[in-house]
């Protein structure tokens, strides 16, 4: 079908060139976070939507996973979003792979002006806050060099009030003296630095609060994070053999 709209395709990527070059990479390299309102437009939104309302109707949200607390502090209190993993090729993703291919698009052509070598990313984690007043505690996505450099959210609630139903994202800009507060409004797209320039939180949501992240990954850091945890692992195995 690319073929036969050529010019479709054409204005569409000239659009997503427009916004990576004018708008995010100014605003990623001068603030440290962007996000643009009608990133993918009603129709397709609303289809994203959809199948994410249907994997969550299906059971597929699981709790999301946090690393086992010592101190027993119980984990919803500290994160309570449902979580799927999906790469878009499953059956009933199709409207999330679109997704994933615009915002791959458009952090591609961001990346020579970053100064950063991104050629990957994770798998897509659809989320769900499920109203029950639970939030993410104040962290950082990428406190500690895994790889992760850059986190784009994509937003999928319709007439969220944050003043009744809560659930600003709030962004702690390192060394800012603001926070910025950003609703999980439908089909925005945030994208900020996932290190500790940017640590955020979720505050807790009094309605269902759906999300899609993907984090990208600087190579070079990805490649040293994955030595690291091979020695790692190497030196603990030496360790434990008998
Ligand atoms: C070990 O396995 C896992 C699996 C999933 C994980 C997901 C997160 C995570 C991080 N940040 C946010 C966030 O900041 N959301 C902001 C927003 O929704 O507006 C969020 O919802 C979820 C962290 C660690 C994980 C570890
Ligand atoms: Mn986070």
């Amino acid at each position: 079908a690319q073929d036969k709209m050529p010019f479709l395709q054409h204005a569409l990527d000239s659009q997503l060139e427009s916004l990576a070059l004018e708008q995010v990479v100014p605003a990623l390299l001068d603030r440290g976070f962007f996000y643009v309102d009608h990133f993918l437009g009603d129709i397709a939104g609303h289809m994203v939507l959809g199948q994410v309302k249907r994997m969550h109707s299906c059971g597929l949200l699981n709790d999301g996973q946090l690393a086992r607390r010592s101190d027993g502090v119980c984990r919803r209190s500290i994160r309570g979003d449902q979580i799927t993993w999906v790469n878009g090729t499953e059956r009933g993703s199709e409207a999330v792979n679109f997704l994933l291919t615009l915002i791959d698009k458009l952090i591609s052509l961001c990346v020579g002006r970053l100064g950063k070598s991104i050629r990957a990313r994770s798998k897509a984690m659809v989320a769900c806050y499920p109203g029950n007043g639970a939030g993410y505690v104040k962290h950082v996505d990428n406190p500690n060099a895994d790889g992760r450099c850059v986190t784009c959210i994509y937003y999928l609630n319709k007439n969220w009030n944050a003043k009744e139903h809560g659930g600003l994202l709030r962004i702690f800009p390192e060394g800012k003296p603001f926070v910025a507060d950003i609703e999980p409004l439908f089909d925005r797209l945030l994208i900020f630095w996932s290190d500790r320039r940017n640590p955020h939180e979720v505050q807790p949501s009094y309605a269902t609060r759906y999300a899609i992240t993907v984090w990208y990954f600087d190579s070079e850091e990805r490649a040293e994070a994955k030595r690291k945890f091979r020695d790692l692992t190497a030196n603990s195995q030496e360790g434990s053999s008998p």
